[in-house]
């Protein structure tokens, strides 16, 4: 039977932290994995394949199949509702999804304006806030659409609010708090159970231990 494991892993900010907590939990990672520019790393002896994908895209290549396993942020799983199922918080990267905007302003009464990189969260949020905005989809440098006249509000993730603050703005509600998260496709936990069960295991040890020691 063919019991390959193929990983999902976020290139960028993630993926550090997630390869620092993968090597803990025993994952026979190779060298070339923190400073290649190879998007598939093969570790034969140990039955595993890593794809590095761009964040937003992991759930994407977890649900189709291609991906047994993958880490994502919580951002990325709310925005994309992909059919996969949430197996572990990994309590790294953490940060917010918050609303924010130049100080002291109201937003504009008719046709209001928000920016973000996370349409569908953006419109939830404002749906259930029973407010009508028009959302402006942006792929970067979202704290920018205030500044300049794009928007009342943007939507977007907040870290250390250094980049609030640098800029003059000042948030206004948080949504929801992000962690990364394992996901897993749906037929690989059937269908490779006991390897996905044992990783799983062994990431919570980890995870745990971090956490008594925090
Ligand atoms: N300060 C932060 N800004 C953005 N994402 C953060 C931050 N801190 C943690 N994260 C997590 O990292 C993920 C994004 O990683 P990263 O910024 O490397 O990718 P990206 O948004 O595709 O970046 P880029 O488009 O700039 O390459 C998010 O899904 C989120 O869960
Ligand atoms: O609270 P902070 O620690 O300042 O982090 C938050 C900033 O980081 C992210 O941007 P990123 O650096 O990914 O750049 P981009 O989305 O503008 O490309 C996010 O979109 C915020 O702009």
């Amino acid at each position: 039977m063919n019991n390959l494991l193929t990983i999902a892993m976020p290139k960028g900010r993630i993926f550090t932290e997630a390869a620092e907590l993968l090597r803990k939990a025993g994952f026979p990672l190779p060298p070339e994995f923190d400073d290649s520019r190879k998007l598939i790393i093969d570790v034969p002896e140990a039955q595993f394949r890593f794809i590095l994908a761009k964040p937003m895209d992991v759930a994407t290549y977890v649900e189709h199949g291609v991906a047994d396993l993958g880490i994502a942020g919580k951002d990325v799983m709310l925005e994309e509702e992909r059919d996969v199922y949430e197996l572990l918080d990994l309590k790294i990267s953490a940060c917010y999804l918050a609303v924010a905007g130049l100080p002291n302003t109201k937003m504009n009464e008719v046709a209001p304006k928000v920016a973000t990189k996370y349409p569908h969260v953006a419109a939830a949020y404002f749906r259930q806030q029973g407010e009508q905005v028009e959302i402006i989809k942006l792929n970067g440098s979202i704290e920018l659409a205030p500044l300049i006249g794009l928007a009342d509000r943007i939507v977007d993730i907040v870290s250390t609010g250094r980049t609030l603050v640098e800029n003059g703005l000042v948030e206004y509600e948080v949504i929801e708090h992000i962690t990364s998260r394992l996901i897993v496709n749906r037929v690989s936990y059937r269908v490779k159970d006991e390897r996905i069960t044992e990783i799983v295991e062994k990431l919570s040890e980890v995870i745990k231990q971090k956490g008594e020691l925090a």
